[in-house]
């Protein structure tokens, strides 16, 4: 039982899946947003919705679109539901974007100790299990933390004309990927001080001082970003679906 004078029983914290989808796409010039160009003979995004739909234990999922944005609507009709909305609030950059996401769980309801999991609408190959890894690793965090891999080649800082200037050491750096996993308050709070330029959810949160988790994510999670990354994302999407 709880004393007397505990007040109103507090709730578990829940978890919520935020997609920033309001990206422009314009490295992948696939002539309009890439998040819906056709991939595997679906909309790109359409491939990381339902990877992250057959998580477990997962409140709500929240996808992030640019205002006035009437392409996911008609690219998937009958997606949205109880636990599976859409906002149309992104903005200017992936940062704002994800501020205004916030924003939205709030609306809905969402409290401060609440996880939120950021994920690029992009990352169209993520799999449930990486996710989990994740969750089981920060949900007794005290700060969170991102999926990330260690870098596996050499790593050289470039000049203007495209030639190295310098070869960096490469021991103890890692390539940040999604999702990347934090309380609400404390993200909302890192993003509004951190302002629009931060690249991922993690740099506002060290911007405070905090040392967010690294948790090994994979190889194959890659973010669809040049117009290459196309061919490579369908083709390990076909040998996925081929698979026994
Ligand atoms: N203003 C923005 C910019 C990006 N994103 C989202 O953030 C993710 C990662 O961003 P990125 O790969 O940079 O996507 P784009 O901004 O679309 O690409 P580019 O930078 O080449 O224009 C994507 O799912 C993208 O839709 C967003 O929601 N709002
Ligand atoms: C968040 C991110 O995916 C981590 O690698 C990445 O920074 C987002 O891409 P962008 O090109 O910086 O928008």
């Amino acid at each position: 039982m709880p004393p007397a004078d505990a007040g109103p029983a507090a709730r578990a914290p829940r978890l919520h899946l935020l997609l920033p989808c309001a990206g422009i796409g314009e490295r992948a010039a696939a002539g309009g947003p890439k998040q819906y160009a056709p991939l595997a003979g679906r909309p790109l995004v359409a491939h990381t919705l339902d990877a992250l739909g057959r998580v477990p234990g997962v409140d709500r999922l929240l996808l992030v679109l640019a205002p006035g944005d009437r392409r996911f609507a008609e690219l998937l009709p009958g997606w949205a539901g109880p636990g599976r909305e859409t906002a149309a609030v992104g903005g200017a950059s992936r940062a704002e974007t994800v501020r205004q996401g916030l924003h939205a769980l709030r609306t809905a309801g969402a409290v401060e100790d609440d996880w939120v999991l950021v994920h690029d609408a992009a990352r169209c190959l993520v799999e449930p299990a990486w996710v989990q890894r994740l969750i089981e690793a920060c949900r007794d965090d005290p700060v969170g933390g991102l999926l990330a891999l260690p870098l596996a080649d050499t790593l050289k800082a470039a000049d203007p004309e495209g030639r190295v200037e310098q070869t960096l050491d490469r021991r103890g750096k890692w390539a940040a990927q999604t999702p990347q996993m934090f309380r609400l308050g404390l993200l909302a709070r890192a993003l509004e001080a951190a302002g629009p330029g931060v690249t991922d959810e993690a740099s506002a949160i060290e911007a405070l001082g905090l040392r967010p988790r690294l948790v090994p994510g994979h190889l194959l999670n890659l973010k669809v970003t040049w117009p290459e990354d196309f061919a490579t994302a369908e083709a390990l999407l076909r040998l996925r679906a081929a698979a026994p």
